[in-house]
């Protein structure tokens, strides 16, 4: 008897339990679901420019970052923001600018499409260069509009982009973002900036898609794209000629092809090939129907700069103010190439070579993911206007780039913090 009260009691106080818990768990979704209606939460924005994006220090920094040198070696003194400065075409024009004494402000939102700690790493070398990186989007407005309000930049070198022909099927939301929207955001404030910026910005090779007259050149058609990153890099060079027509922008766009060395892109077949072969992985080597070989023109980053830099000191200025167009400006879109397109079966050789180690070689054929048969660059045009002349060829500039691999991910190995996330 006593037992089964026992009971009851127990079973009673149980179920009372069990009651109030349940009132506090509902009552606590009822709280959680009102918050998250009624009340919209913070943007990262404000967020951020509370903590990293103000301050005297911050902005003496940005200043600072922008100021060319009096004695700058071009003589030009310019102001440049670089947009995905932690990048690797942005970390190597960054420095290049410093160099020679120009100002600049790097920006970039060390995302993760491959290991960020590569990117932090590049930040320090800008940093003990001088040049500041600010950690942000190119979407952020607000961001964007304190930096053009700190800085009158002469230029904005914009290479902010979601790269990768091949990641374009997994992940087409950033290829929007990032290409579409974000170049659409950086045209607006240059748009409002008074006075306006002369924009260079990076297109692709990618663009001539399907095409097979080669070399390609700037007045070939460009409406067959095999990949969405083609698709969104086409679709900027349409939207840079509305905001030139509109709005008096100074636009010049580069399309660079296959572009590689020290600091590269874990994601570029060069790179992940040399990790795989080292590590006695077999690596995929596309090719085409009939066995016929897959083709670049590989472009080293050295002469990219120099195409890079070459475009910013013939780029004219902006013609309008307060977004208005006063005369008709600037448009032009160059190859930066090498002119010389290798196999990548050879490309495979040469790093067998250098390596010293021989690949095991999975030889597929080209998946229906993006990719084209063969790249090959006419860059007359850009030698007319600047003087662009490539003068890498594959195997200096692959030495160059192992060298560094080795040099940078043997001290990887030992911090375990350098793994490339190919
Ligand atoms: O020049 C360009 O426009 C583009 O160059 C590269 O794109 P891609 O030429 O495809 O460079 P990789 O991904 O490094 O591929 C190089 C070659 O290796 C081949 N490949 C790639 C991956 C693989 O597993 N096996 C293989 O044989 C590709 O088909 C291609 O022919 C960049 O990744 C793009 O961001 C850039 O815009």
């Amino acid at each position: 008897m006593m037992m089964m009260e026992k009971s009851h009691y127990g079973g009673h106080r149980r179920w009372a339990c069990s009651c109030s818990a349940r009132l506090v768990f509902w009552s606590t979704i009822l709280i959680a679901v009102f918050y998250l209606i009624f009340q919209s939460p913070p943007s990262t924005s404000s967020l951020h420019s509370n903590v990293k994006w103000s301050g005297q220090n911050w902005e003496k920094r940005v200043k600072n970052s922008a100021h060319p040198r009096s004695n700058s070696k071009s003589g030009n003194h310019l102001s440049v923001l670089v947009t995905g400065a932690a990048g690797f075409v942005g970390t190597h024009v960054s420095l290049a600018l410093k160099n020679r004494g120009d100002g600049v402000v790097g920006l970039d939102n060390f995302n993760n499409y491959y290991d960020p700690s590569l990117k932090r790493a590049r930040q320090k070398l800008l940093e003990n260069s001088g040049v500041f990186v600010i950690e942000g989007d190119i979407n952020d407005h607000e961001l964007l509009k304190k930096l053009f309000d700190l800085v009158q930049f002469t230029h904005v070198m914009h290479l902010a982009a979601q790269a990768g022909v091949r990641y374009a099927m997994e992940n087409p939301d950033s290829y929007v973002h990032s290409n579409i929207a974000g170049l659409v955001s950086i045209f607006e404030i240059c748009k409002i900036a008074n006075p306006q910026p002369a924009i260079v910005w990076a297109s692709s090779s990618s663009v001539y898609g399907l095409n097979s007259g080669v070399p390609f050149s700037e007045n070939d058609r460009t409406d067959q794209p095999a990949s969405l990153y083609a698709a969104t890099k086409k679709a900027g060079e349409e939207i840079a000629h509305t905001y030139n027509h509109i709005y008096g922008l100074s636009i010049t766009g580069l399309r660079f092809f296959t572009v590689y060395g020290p600091w590269g892109r874990p994601d570029m077949a060069y790179f992940f090939f040399t990790k795989d072969i080292l590590k006695g992985k077999s690596i995929s080597i596309f090719e085409g129907p009939d066995h016929k070989s897959v083709a670049r023109d590989f472009t080293y980053i050295d002469d990219i700069v120099k195409g890079c830099l070459g475009a910013l000191d013939t780029a004219e200025k902006s013609t309008g103010s307060g977004g208005k167009k006063k005369k008709p400006a600037q448009l032009r879109v160059f190859n930066l190439g090498n002119t010389s397109p290798v196999p990548v079966t050879k490309l495979v050789s040469i790093l067998e070579k250098l390596l010293k180690v021989k690949a095991k070689r999975n030889i597929q054929p080209l998946p229906r993911n993006g990719d084209v048969l063969f790249t090959h660059a006419d860059v007359s045009y850009a030698r007319k206007e600047f003087g662009y002349q490539p003068k890498t060829d594959l195997e200096t500039g692959l030495k160059k780039f192992v060298h560094w691999y080795l040099d940078y991910y043997s001290h990887g190995t030992r911090k375990n913090s350098r793994k490339s996330s190919s």
